[in-house]
């Protein structure tokens, strides 16, 4: 995944501006800023969701919207899915392999046996028969992430994926986006907590409605950035919600370039 000083928006504005990066396979990108900083526009523009309204983005090897079927995953912040709709958490995960098996191709027993293990991977194999409206917000979205992880994607987007989860749900969630890196999936995660973007990703874009740094989370999540990202007022706290990673490395200096371009 590459960005070269790319600006995205949704008619010809942008709404976020001079995005650099590179991204690897079995590395996850971390998505950092405050509320509409255009965290959830540049997931949507690795799937060809809004405009690329100047410079360049790639992405599995092809323009956005270009990827080969079933190559992405996007699992978004809410479910996409009525929840009056009567499928179950199967029905759901199942859905999630219909993109490689083509048109008038219906599931078979591998594809079942699959997503009864991804259900299994996000701790639901009690729910597979459970109507997914019946399901808690928390559950719902990982019969989501279920879903992307059946379609044996090479890169999975989550937006805003630990809102709301509780302690054990953030451990689970933490141990699943290990294992799909460990597997050679790259992963993209939007979030607010820098401590879980820290020990999750080892690459991180900092947005405040324009690149304020992309880079190794080292030389990204330091004081100086931090607060031109989220205003000075919220570094202190921000640094102190957790004392591994980011109070250590906080005391170096920046390497990264605000300008985004990796080393
Ligand atoms: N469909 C849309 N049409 C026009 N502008 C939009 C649209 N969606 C979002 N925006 C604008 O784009 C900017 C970035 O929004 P975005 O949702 O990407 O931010 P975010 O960082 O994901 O925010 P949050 O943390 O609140 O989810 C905001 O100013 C928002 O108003």
């Amino acid at each position: 995944m590459e960005f070269d000083d790319a600006a995205l928006g949704y008619g010809g504005t942008p709404v976020i501006t001079g995005v650099s990066g590179a991204v690897g396979t079995c590395e996850a990108l971390a998505l950092v800023g405050p509320n509409g900083s255009g965290k959830t526009t540049l997931l949507r523009a690795l799937v060809g969701m809004v405009n690329i309204v100047s410079g360049s983005v790639r992405v599995v090897g092809a323009q956005p919207g270009h990827a080969p079927r079933g190559s992405i995953a996007y699992v978004p912040q809410n479910s996409d899915l009525d929840p009056t709709f009567p499928v179950t958490a199967l029905d759901v995960v199942l859905m999630g392999t219909y993109p490689r098996l083509g048109l008038g191709r219906r599931p078979g027993r591998t594809e079942r046996a699959r997503c009864r293990e991804a259900l299994n991977a996000v701790g639901l194999d009690s729910m597979t028969s459970k109507r997914f409206g019946s399901l808690s917000g928390g559950q719902q979205q990982r019969v989501l992430l279920a879903r992307a992880i059946a379609s044996a994607p090479k890169l999975v987007l989550l937006d805003e994926p630990f809102n709301g989860l509780d302690q054990p749900n953030r451990e689970a969630l933490l141990r699943i986006l290990t294992d799909l890196k460990e597997g050679g999936t790259a992963v993209v995660v939007s979030t607010h907590d820098l401590v879980l973007a820290y020990d999750v990703c080892e690459q991180v874009a900092l947005l405040a409605g324009r690149q304020i740094a992309f880079g190794p989370r080292e030389q990204v999540l330091v004081p100086e950035y931090i607060e031109q990202a989220f205003g000075a007022v919220s570094v202190p706290q921000l640094l102190t919600s957790d004392s591994r990673g980011l109070q250590r490395d906080s005391n170096r200096s920046p390497a990264a370039h605000p300008s985004g371009t990796m080393a």
